[in-house]
């Protein structure tokens, strides 16, 4: 059952406010819920709560006891994997299918693979010689950061809120969390995840609100915060730096991306296919990965455009309860005027519209909903807004290229620099490609492959930091050098 009232989240009770902001669903614009919207008042509870629980029994803790905590919620989360789905689903009006094969699964795993990087994690250890002939032995020491805000978007929200929390917890901070304004629901629901497994009160908290002059802002600049993780857009994440410069604390950014394929002509067509399509249109083209700018070698050019046309018009676009559903809405009605201004943008710069480039015809109610058609466009010159900018919509612009050098400079030449995909069957040029590549993540002949246990991040305007594994620990944990002189 979907709550109609969302709550926040504050030393472990559910707490309501007297200001309230809609929910709605994208897939009909209608409003499902209401949203207790946290002022100052909350926001300083929660942070007081979460600097008392350093101190408290979570501060005390044995690692053993908080592993042990970690791998509850996984159980747990598991136990409300249906709950979590439909309150996810109906925030984002993804895909049902979808949404249980990533964003549940990978709520979990996210702990899952954080309690083990805590338990296994070595140290660092040098022995000296010292002045006097006597020796002296140095290891590191690594403790908890204190009070984390992490601020979330819309997009994968139990993804991407717990890929922070999970470390963030095993490594033995306390959080607050906000939730994006379109995504309060599972946020909220994780805290009565939180309370059932017994993590004690004030470990996790969640205020719920906007950026400016709301839960985001102070959240980010309130002086008892310790350290700021963010993933959003990027001008969000330059204004949250500026609000983290203020006490030097530590800030890690993981923001926008305009992200390139580049298939080369000896590659296994059909995966190519199947990979660029999946990684231009899931989650209606809504994810930080995506691939919004298509680099086809000539030999294999129409052909490509063909089959990503095919591919694109097979796409069934519909309700998340619809198993056959391969896309689902955009986040928001103000989101889908900045797509399709995207799409008018792409007209005006003279783009051959390949497929798309509108709203589909949708019945009933479904009608007020956030749906734009899969896009993709040909003929761009490099200079074109579709092609610098990031939409973060189902669509993406195909273009020729005769060299590996030419490619180079194209892909590269861009602004952000989170991912890119390769494809291609000859392996010495996927690594030199790949090497070359100015972005955090490069695949070959996949995407979206996880390994949780690797870094992740962006290049350039795409983040500051990198997240994953023990790389993780580097910003959850403040790391100190004991030297004994023996
Ligand atoms: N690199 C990555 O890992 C990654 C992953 C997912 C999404 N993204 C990026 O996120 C963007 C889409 O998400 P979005 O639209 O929710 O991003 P957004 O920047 O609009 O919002 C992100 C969060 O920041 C909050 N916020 C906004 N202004 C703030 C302020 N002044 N102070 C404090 N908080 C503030 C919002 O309320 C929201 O919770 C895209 O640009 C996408 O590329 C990046
Ligand atoms: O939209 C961005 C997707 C980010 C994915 C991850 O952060 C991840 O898989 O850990």
């Amino acid at each position: 059952m979907l709550q109609d009232k969302i709550l926040n989240f504050i030393n472990g009770e559910f707490v309501s406010t007297n200001k309230w902001f809609e929910n709605r669903t994208p897939i009909s614009n209608a409003v499902i819920g209401q949203v207790a919207e946290a002022g100052k008042a909350e926001v300083d509870a929660a942070v007081a709560a979460a600097q008392a629980a350093l101190k408290g029994p979570w501060g005390k803790m044995t690692l053993a006891k908080r592993v042990e905590l970690l791998e509850a919620l996984v159980a747990e989360i598991n136990n409300r994997f249906d709950e979590f789905l439909e309150a996810e689903c109906a925030d984002t009006g993804k895909p049902k299918s979808l949404a249980s094969h990533i964003d549940i699964p990978r709520g979990a795993a996210n702990f899952k693979v954080f309690a083990d990087v805590i338990k296994n994690v070595p140290g660092e250890f040098f022995d000296m010689a010292t002045p006097d002939g006597s020796t002296a032995i140095n290891y590191t020491y690594r403790s908890p950061v204190g009070v984390v805000g992490v601020i979330c978007p819309w997009n994968l929200p139990l993804l991407l809120m717990t890929w922070k929390v999970g470390p963030a917890l095993a490594c033995g901070n306390t959080v607050v969390v906000k939730p994006s304004e379109e995504t309060p629901r599972t946020a909220a629901l994780l805290g009565e995840v939180m309370n059932k497994v017994g993590i004690p009160k004030g470990v996790y908290n969640v205020v719920h609100g906007f950026g400016p002059n709301s839960a985001g802002e102070f959240l980010t600049t309130h002086p008892d915060v310790d350290a700021i993780t963010f993933t959003g857009e990027t001008r969000t994440g330059e204004i949250i730096n500026r609000a983290a410069s203020v006490g030097s604390r530590p800030v890690s950014l993981e923001m926008g991306g305009k992200n390139a394929a580049i298939v080369f002509a000896d590659c296994d067509f059909d995966a190519a296919i199947e990979g660029t399509l999946r990684s231009a249109f899931a989650n209606c083209g809504q994810v930080c990965l995506g691939t919004e700018r298509v680099y086809v070698e000539r030999p294999i050019f129409e052909k490509f455009v063909a089959a990503m046309k095919a591919g694109a018009e097979k796409l069934k676009i519909g309700v998340p309860n619809d198993l056959a559903t391969g896309m689902g809405p955009l986040i928001s009605k103000e989101h889908q005027n900045k797509v399709l201004s995207y799409f008018q943008i792409a007209k005006e710069e003279g783009a051959t519209i390949v497929t798309g480039g509108g709203v589909p015809d949708m019945p009933g109610e479904l009608q007020d909903g956030c749906w734009v058609q899969p896009t993709i466009w040909t003929g761009l010159p490099e200079t074109a807004r579709v092609i610098k900018e990031e939409i973060f919509g189902p669509c993406c612009h195909i273009a020729p290229f005769d060299s590996e050098e030419e490619v180079l400079k194209k892909a590269n030449d861009n602004i952000y620099g989170l991912a890119t995909a390769i494809w291609t069957k000859d392996v010495s040029r996927a690594n030199r490609v790949a090497q070359q590549m100015e972005v955090g993540i490069a695949w070959v002949n996949s995407w979206f492959l996880r390994d949780l246990r690797t870094a992740f991040g962006g290049a350039k305007q795409s983040g500051i930091g990198r997240e994953g594994g023990v790389h993780s620990l580097e910003f959850y944990t403040e790391l100190k050098n004991i030297c004994i002189k023996l």
